[in-house]
């Protein structure tokens, strides 16, 4: 739509995933040249760049997964946007949209306390009052609708859904796998030669003879972390949880990652989860 009204947009995610799946988008990083390891505090923009040509030329933008931003990111890019034309005004005049959910997970600070997570969120940065807050209500990622499945997630994300040791009791159906990745990789077999039987299909029952497959039950999947999975939508998950999660809307994220709750599988060490939320954020 702003295309369309010739407006020139540059979109931007924290994260080098997410801006993949933005359409032209790039790492903020990248846009406004953060230089990072000092908390993003500094800039190596130069002014007659051709880079920094091009981010003058532009009208709107977009700015995702915004939790993932740290206050000092956001204010170095005002900065360096104020600098462009030596504009007075926030972001040198620009509009910013930023889109995201405080739910979900902060910037990564190492060995950060959460007085130092929560300090360094964009919600406390002195640019946070100018911007205008718009909420998105309806959860679209969900195929099928089921109402007790997106309160669940949006209590787990809120931190109510938590008892007296802050875990949560994953909804009776969800299937959470005892043994599986045990029997055939690891537990009694780690570190031996592990056999994986095959297994016979029957398939095309309309054609003159019976065709029966063997084939053995190994389907090609990628392992991330639940931090790479923020932003991003899974047809099937299977949550490997050996340990508990330690940052501040882990739980939310890993588990609101699947299309529908029939498509997550969790093998955890309890079925109460951790949850980690810092209701001071949200
Ligand atoms: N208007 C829509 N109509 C139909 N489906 C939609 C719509 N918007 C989003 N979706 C579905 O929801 C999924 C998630 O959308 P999107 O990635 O934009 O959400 P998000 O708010 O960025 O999520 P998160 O921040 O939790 O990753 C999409 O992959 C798409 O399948």
């Amino acid at each position: 739509m702003l295309s369309s009204m010739n407006k020139n947009v540059q979109c931007t995610a924290w994260t080098g995933i997410v801006s993949t799946l933005l359409s032209n988008g790039r790492t903020s990083t990248s846009l406004f040249k953060l230089k990072i390891g000092n908390d993003s505090k500094t800039s190596n923009h130069s002014k007659g760049s051709n880079e920094t040509k091009k981010l003058k030329e532009v009208d709107v933008i977009i700015w995702d997964e915004c939790s993932m931003i740290s206050k000092t990111a956001l204010e170095t890019a005002d900065f360096v946007l104020r600098d462009l034309p030596d504009s007075p005004f926030s972001f040198g005049g620009k509009r910013i949209v930023l889109g995201g959910d405080f739910r979900q997970i902060l910037p990564v600070i190492r060995r950060g306390t959460k007085t130092d997570l929560i300090n360094n969120c964009i919600k406390n940065s002195y640019l946070w009052n100018q911007f205008q807050k718009f909420s998105l209500l309806d959860n679209m990622r969900i195929i099928n609708a089921d109402a007790n499945w997106i309160k669940f997630l949006l209590d787990v994300g809120d931190g109510v859904a938590n008892d007296y040791e802050d875990r949560v009791t994953l909804l009776e159906g969800l299937p959470v796998l005892e043994d599986l990745v045990d029997d055939v990789f690891g537990g009694s077999n780690k570190g031996k030669d592990t056999f994986v039987p095959r297994i016979t299909c029957y398939e095309d029952k309309n054609l003159p003879f019976h065709l029966k497959r063997t084939q053995f039950p190994v389907k090609l999947a990628f392992a991330i972390s639940i931090n790479k999975a923020q932003g991003q939508s899974f047809g099937r998950v299977g949550l490997y949880l050996p340990e508990d999660v330690f940052a501040h809307g882990q739980t939310y994220v890993a588990l609101s990652r699947a299309r529908s709750k029939n498509e997550l599988f969790i093998k955890s060490t309890s079925e109460r989860l951790f949850n980690v939320v810092y209701k001071e954020i949200l």
